[in-house]
């Protein structure tokens, strides 16, 4: 049975100060440089069921990035609320996150990269090269991230978030930068992945034909500060998916109205 509502986000608002280099510290006439904090989300109001697979889709700077880290609890510094529901196994919800760069130890094997995040009852149980083995790394497992391919980099970082198990799975930008090809081996690998196990997917694209080939909802975000521009289901067969005709129709719904080039 669907968890309605099991990631309830309501972002009021999330502002940053200036960066010492932000071109938003304003210099008022006598050069005095004003320390007003910018905001860059407000009123973003989502309520996520439990299993679902979801997109977030925006231009390039406009806070996808900063609302994964609300949601992963990584920044606690804004107004409003974000409220993850425990599992049926009445326990905290498991998140892993994919970064936008793979950010692996370098000083560390694969297998020891995923051995770090490892929860105290997966020790010794063998789970991490029984998982690099069906994404296809056994060869990689005493490798260090310096012999690793873009490609296997970003594979050995998919591998490390899902190695915990985790309910929630925060994914920004994952396959970025990679050909086409091995795009879309990632996204097959990663739709595997879902269909076989029970977890959410909050996803962060820019680009929407991804967004279209992997989302069951697309939420678009646009605007400084950015705020849900659409929230739109897709139902498309994994065929649909995969044919131009079906991507720029859908492409055309979702896009007419919001004005960015996505
Ligand atoms: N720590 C920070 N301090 C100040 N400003 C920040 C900080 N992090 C991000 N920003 C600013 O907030 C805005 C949103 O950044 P964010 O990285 O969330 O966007 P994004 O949509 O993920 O972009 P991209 O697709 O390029 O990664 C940008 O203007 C960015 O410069």
């Amino acid at each position: 049975m669907a968890v309605m509502n099991w990631l309830s986000i309501d972002v009021a608002r999330k502002s940053y100060g200036p960066k010492s280099y932000d071109k938003g510290a304003r210099a008022d006439r006598d050069g005095a440089v004003s320390e007003a904090p910018t905001a860059v989300l407000e009123n973003v109001a989502l309520s996520i069921e439990y299993g679902a697979f979801v997109c977030i889709l925006g231009p390039s700077g406009c806070g996808k990035t900063t609302l994964l880290n609300l949601v992963a609890g990584l920044d606690k510094n804004f107004v409003g609320n974000i409220a993850l529901r425990a599992t049926r196994a009445q326990r905290e919800a498991r998140i892993g996150y994919v970064f936008q760069s793979p950010a692996l130890l370098p000083w560390r094997t694969v297998g020891e990269n995923l051995k770090l995040v490892m929860r105290p009852d997966q020790t010794g149980s063998g789970v991490e090269r029984e998982l690099l083995s069906q994404m296809g790394l056994a060869d990689c497992y005493d490798a260090y991230p310096r012999d690793l391919s873009l490609g296997m980099s970003r594979r050995v970082a998919l591998a490390r978030a899902l190695v915990i198990e985790p309910d929630l799975l925060l994914m920004d930008e994952p396959f970025v930068s990679l050909d086409e090809s091995k795009a879309a081996e990632l996204r097959q690998l990663l739709m595997r992945f879902w269909k076989a196990r029970t977890m959410t997917v909050l996803f962060v694209t820019h680009d929407s034909r991804e967004a279209i080939q992997l989302g069951q909802r697309i939420i678009v975000m646009a605007g400084s500060p950015a705020t849900v521009q659409r929230d739109e289901m897709v139902i498309l067969s994994p065929e649909q998916r995969e044919d131009p005709l079906y991507i720029e129709a859908l492409r055309k719904q979702i896009l007419n109205h919001t004005g960015p080039q996505l």
